[in-house]
Parts: C-alpha cells; sequence; structure tokens
C-alpha cells in the first residue's frame, strides 16, 4: 500500500535545522520518541517516518513527510489526525509547523462517503436541469426566536426564493426554541411554500450534540419532518459526521458547519489548513461543507479557497462531490465575485444579506435569487437591477 504524505509548513525554533526538525516530526509520528529508546525492535524500523524533502518557504520551510500506511487504522478518522495532526504541533523543537495537506492511498479513502452530493441534493432541490447555485440562508437573529416565528422567517425566505434554510451553529435544543417544536413549525410554513410556489426546499435542523446522543437527535429531526440535517464538524468531530451519514435511517442531506475551524486554519504559520479538513468531510459523508467566501465578513485567500473547493468536487477515489457552500457577510451585490471565482457548483449562503433587506426577508431572498439570475443570464448585477427593484434596494444599501 503506497505511503501517506503530509505536507506541513513550519518554522524549526532556535538553531535547530530544518532537516532536524522534520525528522523530529517524522519521529514524533511514528516509532520515535524525544530519545534513543532500547524498545525499537529492529522489525519495528519499517513504520518509521521519512522526510521526503525539506524547502525553503518564506520565513519557514515546507516538508513532505511519509508515513507508511500500515500505522494507520483504515476507516478511523480520529486515528488518521492522531499521526498526520498530532503531537507535532507542540513540538518544542518547532516555533510553528501547519498541516498544508495529505494525501492517503485509495485503501484508506475505504469510506461511503457523501450519500447525497451534489448531484443528489440538486436531485432533491429540482434544478439539476439548469446547474445554477443553490441559494441559502441562516435564520437570524442566530438565537432568540421561537419556533412560531422562526417558521415565520423560513416561509418568508422559502417565498422569497432560497433552496435551503438552516439553523445557525449557536441553536441546538434550548428553552427558547426547543428542536423538535422548531422543526414541526418549520416544516409545517414550508408545506404552506411548497403549496404556494410548488418548489421543495430544504431545511437543516442543527442536531449538534454530544456524541452519544448525536444520532438519536437527528432521528428526532426526522420524526418532525425535517428534509436535512446539520451538524457542527469541528466542535462535534469527523466521527459525528460519519455517524450520521452512514446511519441507514438518516436518508437526508447533512449540511457540515464549521464553526471553531478558524482557531486552526485562519493563522497561515500554524494549524490546519481547511484542505485536510475537506478531505476528511468528505470522506466521513458531508453533503455540503462551509469552505469560506472570497468576498464575506470572514478573511479568505482566493486560491487557497479554490484549492479547497477542487477537494471536495474532484475526484476522490469514487466518493461523491461535496456541495461548497460560501457563506459568511454575503449579499446581493457579492454574488457575481463568488461565482466568478468558485463557479456555480455552489451554495450561496446568506443571513443578514437577506434578513436586512431594508423590505424584509421575503424581499432579501428574491433579491439573492436575482442576483444568481442576472450572473446566469450574463448580466452585471447593476445591469438586472434596473428592472428588479428588490436587487436594486438590496444593492443601495450594501454598497
Ligand atoms: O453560519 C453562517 O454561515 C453565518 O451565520 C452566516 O451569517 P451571515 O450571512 O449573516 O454572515
Ligand atoms: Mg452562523
Amino acid at each position: 500500500m503506497p505511503d501517506v504524505i503530509a505536507e506541513y509548513y513550519y518554522e524549526p525554533r532556535g538553531d535547530t535545522s530544518p532537516e532536524f526538525a522534520a525528522q523530529a516530526i517524522a519521529d514524533e509520528e511514528t516509532t520515535g520518541t524525544w530519545t534513543d529508546i532500547s524498545t525499537r525492535m529492529e522489525y519495528v524500523q519499517r513504520l518509521d517516518g521519512v522526510v521526503e524533502s525539506v524547502e525553503k518557504s518564506g520565513s519557514g520551510y515546507i516538508t513532505r513527510i511519509h508515513y507508511p500506511a500500515e500505522i494507520f487504522e483504515a476507516g478511523n478518522v480520529p486515528q488518521y489526525l492522531s499521526v498526520v495532526a498530532g503531537n507535532l504541533f507542540g513540538l518544542g523543537r518547532l516555533d510553528s509547523v501547519r498541516l498544508l495537506d495529505v494525501e492517503f492511498p485509495k485503501e484508506l479513502v475505504s469510506f461511503k462517503g457523501p450519500k447525497f452530493g451534489i448531484d443528489g441534493v440538486r436531485k432533491l432541490i429540482g434544478t439539476d436541469v439548469s446547474k445554477r447555485p443553490h441559494v441559502g440562508t441562516i435564520i437570524k437573529p442566530k438565537v432568540g426566536l421561537n419556533p412560531k416565528d422562526t417558521a415565520e422567517v423560513a416561509y418568508l425566505a422559502a417565498v422569497g426564493g432560497v433552496d435551503f434554510i438552516k439553523d445557525d451553529e449557536t441553536l441546538t435544543n434550548q428553552d427558547f426554541c426547543p428542536m423538535e417544536e422548531r422543526v414541526q413549525e418549520v416544516m409545517s410554513r414550508l408545506d404552506d411554500a411548497m403549496s404556494e410556489t410548488g418548489r421543495t426546499i430544504l431545511y437543516a435542523a442543527n442536531v449538534s450534540d454530544r456524541a452519544d446522543k448525536i444520532v438519536e437527535r437527528a432521528k428526532k429531526a426526522l420524526e418532525c419532518g425535517a428534509n436535512a440535517i446539520m451538524v457542527d464538524v469541528i466542535t462535534c468531530g469527523f466521527s459525528a459526521v460519519q455517524a450520521l451519514s452512514e446511519d441507514a435511517s438518516i436518508n437526508v442531506p447533512v449540511h457540515v458547519h464549521r464553526t471553531m475551524h478558524a482557531a486552526m486554519t485562519r493563522y497561515k504559520k500554524h494549524g490546519i489548513a481547511m484542505r485536510p479538513i475537506a478531505r476528511l468531510v468528505r470522506m466521513s459523508g458531508g453533503d455540503q461543507l462551509h469552505t469560506g467566501t472570497v468576498s464575506g465578513k470572514m478573511g479568505h485567500d482566493p486560491d487557497e479557497l479554490t484549492g479547497d473547493n477542487m477537494v471536495l468536487k474532484g475526484d476522490y477515489f469514487g466518493l461523491k462531490p461535496v456541495f461548497p457552500v460560501a457563506s459568511g457577510g454575503l449579499h446581493p451585490g457579492k454574488v457575481h465575485a463568488e461565482l466568478e471565482n468558485l463557479g456555480t457548483d455552489l451554495i450561496l449562503q446568506a443571513g443578514g444579506g437577506i434578513h436586512g433587506h431594508p423590505k424584509g426577508t421575503m424581499a432579501g431572498a428574491a433579491a439573492m435569487r436575482q442576483a444568481v439570475d442576472a450572473f446566469m443570464e450574463g448580466f452585471s448585477a447593476e445591469e438586472y437591477a434596473e428592472d428588479h427593484s428588490e436587487l436594486k434596494l438590496a444593492l443601495e444599501k450594501w454598497k
């Protein structure tokens, strides 16, 4: 079986040589430790980590390290992470180290992957023909609304034209908005929207919870009518995504939010880039994953983001492609930049950019859809706004 190859940016501490520092990573994550040990038998040494290369990069270095595949327990994502993204982050011989990407051989990508993927989600919504991007909204305020008002906001967004509605990351099952009641109310209003518009709208209830309860919570959401579920992958773990996706009775798309990711992904010199996270979410079975925006409220490197989305959409040992989600600070005036850079196999989500519209949620949803239609029909947002009043008002508000 081919090795696992991990690529890291790192800066050695003090007078540690770059080669020695890279070897320290390889040793720590395989058969070594901080000193020679008498128990490292000869037969164990086939599992040694090997430094393939060390190259200067900016104020640090990039190294590629080979980990023998035999070290990995196929199908065990937490164990994969303990090797490629484990103790190495704290090594005293390094000032900083960032996992940039990791190549796993086919045998270790032995997962079912997404149940629906991009095409499956498109089919549910009925946009497989037009191939336009989907428009989603996050109910705002992110916490505080009661179930009835949440449902009303969802209804307005649905009638206005969104394809997808989701809870925000901090809304789970609090007393002010119990999940089961919320899901029932929202789905009932989405049925009304369906009767009026003929369109299916997905609603992802946030089922994030402690490990031993998450599947049970998702099943409750489905019993109450949810036609999608959402989970926070960094706080709940990749195993939570896998447990939800692989449960035969949970036959709805799994929307994967990444709250807390920036603690790992944001700093260019230390942490974990989004790319390995994207790979692991695909293996674990997420159908939709937030990867960021080129123009929104969170800082992103457009090149890195494009590459992350390719990891979700490109060939990967037969696993279905994951729908990338651009979310955070989007509004109709930003739609063109997002689609030009990220393509139309994308879910564009807006919270403030819909519910903050001068004429309210329904007009805000319409404005987002108009911005998408403008792009698909080859017009600038400004041109299209001339005879689309909702879009015009949005562009005037958010210059
Ligand atoms: O979870 C998200 O992606 C955010 O809630 C987006 O909200 P915003 O569109 O208001 O920034
Ligand atoms: Mg949010």
